[in-house]
């Protein structure tokens, strides 16, 4: 197995760090190639993601990352040119984002709710593509636009991953999540799109919310929830208040996923570089932790996948929640537990 590591910016490198310790204890021997990507390489040398890198992950069987984003470049520049290149150029037409919260972990909700869903985010369209511009900047008559693109094609895919997911679920729903209230014509494609493939699974139950009320029902009636299935912009919101419910960002793991293999899948932490708490043993390696885990299964390791997330239920059971531990002090009781 041969794995390209993008540690990243921020806290990515921190819990990047702590992810591979986890790594090398339930599977030792996996082949890793670390690309120095980020900020540091973008203020040093200009380089955000020479196509030579790009040509090289290409090669990998599976790309882990920790986040990308920093204060000292412009919002957006790493973001779109390296994280969301990767995302595009690799076909990761699948954001996995799955939220669950497991026992004795503290929730700002009542705390008695069964929470385990999976977010199956559309994650190479709708707004994120770049279509869009400006006129007039600068002048009291800027206008700005944004254009969600939806394909039938890219919408077909992931609805239909996230009905053969459901299918394989115990309660085999699938809720489509968007605003076809207010966004008629790519919330008409989505709907039409989900009617049709519904049709194809008559034993998976379909439903449809629309995203501001899945923000009070996130809060109120997580449980109802299994299989979510939304766009790229929606899907990044709803997935920060999932991971904020199953008590708190730093557990909450995804995976881009090229179903086809054509390409390798990306695995990260749902959350970001965190400059906040950046360099101060602070973050939780529990997501990245966690993504290695869809990494493994991803890639047929099964077992190795099992052990981890036996570890980190384990581990969250018994934490004392007022004093989880550092950074690495959580890495190295998760890689003792998994060794
Ligand atoms: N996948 C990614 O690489 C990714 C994801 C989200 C944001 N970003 C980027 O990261 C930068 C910071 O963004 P942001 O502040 O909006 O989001 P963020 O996820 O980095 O942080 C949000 C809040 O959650 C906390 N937090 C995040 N991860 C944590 C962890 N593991 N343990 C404990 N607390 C944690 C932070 O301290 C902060 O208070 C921006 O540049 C943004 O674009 C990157
Ligand atoms: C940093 C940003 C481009 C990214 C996204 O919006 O997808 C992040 O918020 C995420 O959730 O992975
Ligand atoms: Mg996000």
């Amino acid at each position: 197995m041969k794995l390209g590591v993008i540690p990243g910016d921020g806290i990515g490198v921190e819990v990047t760090a702590e992810a591979l310790r986890v790594l090398d204890a339930v599977l030792p021997g996996v082949e890793k190639v670390e690309y120095d990507l980020g900020a540091a390489r973008y203020r040093r040398t200009g380089e955000i993601l020479p196509d030579s890198v790009l040509h090289e992950i290409r090669g990998h069987d599976a790309i882990l990352l920790g986040a990308i984003g920093d204060p000292s470049v412009p919002p957006g520049v790493l973001e779109r040119d390296l994280l969301l290149r990767l995302r595009f150029e690799l076909d990761h037409y699948v954001n996995l984002r799955p939220a669950k919260l497991y026992p004795g972990v503290r929730t700002p909700l009542s705390g008695d709710q069964e929470i385990d869903f999976v977010v199956y985010r559309e994650g190479t369209e709708g707004p994120y593509t770049g279509n869009g511009g400006v006129l007039r900047r600068g002048t009291p008559h800027e206008v700005a636009t944004e254009v969600s693109v939806n394909t039938a094609f890219g919408v077909e895919r992931v609805v239909r991953a996230a009905f053969a997911r459901a299918q394989s679920r115990e309660r085999k729903r699938v809720t489509l999540v968007h605003k076809t209230n207010v966004l008629k014509h790519a919330g008409g494609l989505w709907q039409r799109t989900v009617d049709a493939v519904a049709a194809e699974f008559p034993d998976v139950t379909v439903d449809y919310h629309h995203v501001d009320a899945v923000m009070i029902h996130l809060v109120t009636h997580p449980e109802r929830y299994d299989v979510i299935v939304t766009d790229n912009l929606f899907g990044d919101i709803v997935t920060d208040l999932a991971g904020a419910i199953c008590g708190g960002i730093g557990l909450a793991a995804s995976a881009n996923v090229n179903p086809e293999r054509l390409t390798p899948s990306m695995f990260e932490p749902v959350h970001g570089s965190a400059p906040d708490i950046a360099g101060q043993d602070k973050a939780d390696p529990t997501a990245a932790v966690l993504s290695v885990a869809l990494m493994l299964e991803h890639l047929g390791e099964q077992q190795a996948a099992q052990r981890i997330e036996a570890a980190v239920r384990a581990d969250l059971a018994s934490r004392d929640p007022e004093r989880p531990g550092g950074t690495r002090e959580i890495g190295e009781r998760l890689a003792r537990a998994v060794s």
